[in-house]
């Protein structure tokens, strides 16, 4: 198998797909570069599965066109259109050594027996399976399984890879190996891939940029760190990372910074261009400090302590000031355990600067 890769650009152009009276996918727009790694993230229902059989060419749109590189492919069968998929569910040929099982797409191809020893060989030595070619499916463990059908996958050199929650059956520890193999893969060969999801984990991990969907739609798309920091909607900043999301109104705006007014009386204060009117004030656990006695901050709140979990390298506090409850997240190196416990009464406090506000 050529490591040198023929990926090519993915674009959706107005996709709509309904079954009976369910919008499924309701007018997506998409451009994924050669060599990119896209995840569609969303709920249950949000339509990721519908979107990527669409790709695939499982399921026809009802309306749209689907273009790899130059090649409008709405209407062509899936054996046509040069795509390696791994699917959660997508079993082996459980009758088929690991071998022919790779060999599989090639043989449809017709590709020289020669060609396919070869091809075949280089492929499992890419997911580290070399040795494993006589192995029938059942033989081999569940990650091991995903690592054949991820060869399976690549070793016609397709020119995009779909996966859809191919690490869902996999517990913790394999699926954290498995993700960064396939993310190396990925890589090393500059294949275009698309990755459905609905661990919000994983997909920051992993993407270059992310599709948020909602109800068939996609809400936000753009790198990791930019939908975690500057979410477009309320929906986006709750499904990715834990906030605390304040509802209230945009008072004296003006000069990057805003005052949000929440019914309780509260003020917020935020660096924001946002106008006057309705508003979400976005404040991520890790930006809640603990003040020491005296320390100045933008917003500082008095605050009883609730509950103190431990997580490792970080710990996570529960604090309610009045009817209000907030999450903070603190680094041992910041608090050390023990030195704030539930009951307490202490005082938290963030900048203007760690408020991202979401109008509307
Ligand atoms: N074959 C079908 N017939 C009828 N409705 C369908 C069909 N496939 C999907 N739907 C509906 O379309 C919507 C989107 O489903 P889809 O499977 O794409 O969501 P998803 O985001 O992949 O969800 P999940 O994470 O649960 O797989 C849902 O309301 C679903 O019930």
């Amino acid at each position: 198998m050529a490591t040198t890769s023929q990926s090519l650009p993915l674009s959706l152009a107005g996709i709509e797909k309904r079954f009976g009276a369910v919008t499924a996918i309701g007018g997506v727009d998409l451009a994924v570069e050669a060599g990119e790694f896209l995840t569609l993230l969303g709920p249950s229902g949000s339509g990721k599965t519908t979107l990527l059989k669409v790709i695939a060419g499982f399921e026809m749109p009802d309306r749209g066109t689907v273009r790899i590189g130059q090649a409008d492919i709405t209407r062509a069968p899936p054996g046509r259109r040069n795509i390696g998929m791994v699917f959660q569910n997508y079993a082996l040929f459980p009758h088929l050594t690991v071998e022919r099982n790779v060999a599989f797409p090639l043989a449809v191809r017709h590709v020289p027996r020669a060609e396919i020893g070869r091809r075949v060989q280089e492929a499992l030595a890419l997911v580290e399976l070399d040795g494993y070619q006589a192995r029938m499916p059942s033989q081999l463990s569940g990650g091991q399984q995903q690592r054949v059908a991820l060869a399976r996958a690549i070793v016609f050199n397709p020119g995009l890879l779909l996966l859809d929650e191919p690490f869902g059956a996999l517990d913790r520890r394999l699926r954290q190996q498995l993700q960064e193999e396939v993310r190396r893969l990925q890589r090393r060969l500059g294949l275009t891939a698309i990755f459905v999801t609905h661990d919000q984990e994983e997909a920051l991990l992993l993407s270059d940029r992310i599709a948020v969907m909602n109800g068939g739609a996609i809400e936000q798309l753009g790198p990791p760190h930019e939908i975690y920091a500057r979410p477009s909607t309320v929906f986006a900043a709750g499904f990715i990372g834990e906030s605390n999301l304040w509802r209230g109104t945009v008072a004296n705006a003006g000069h990057d910074r805003v005052t949000i007014a929440l019914d309780d009386g509260t003020r917020i204060l935020a660096e924001s261009t946002a106008t006057p009117g309705p508003a979400t004030a976005l404040v991520r656990p890790e930006r809640v400090r603990l003040l020491e006695d005296g320390e100045a901050a933008d917003n500082r709140l008095s605050v009883t302590v609730e509950e103190v979990s431990y997580l490792g390298q970080t710990q996570k506090y529960l604090l309610r000031s009045g009817d209000r409850v907030l999450t903070a997240v603190w680094t041992l190196a910041a608090v050390a355990v023990g030195r704030v416990k539930a009951g307490d009464t202490v005082a938290v406090g963030w900048q203007a600067a760690d408020v991202h506000v979401i109008a509307g």
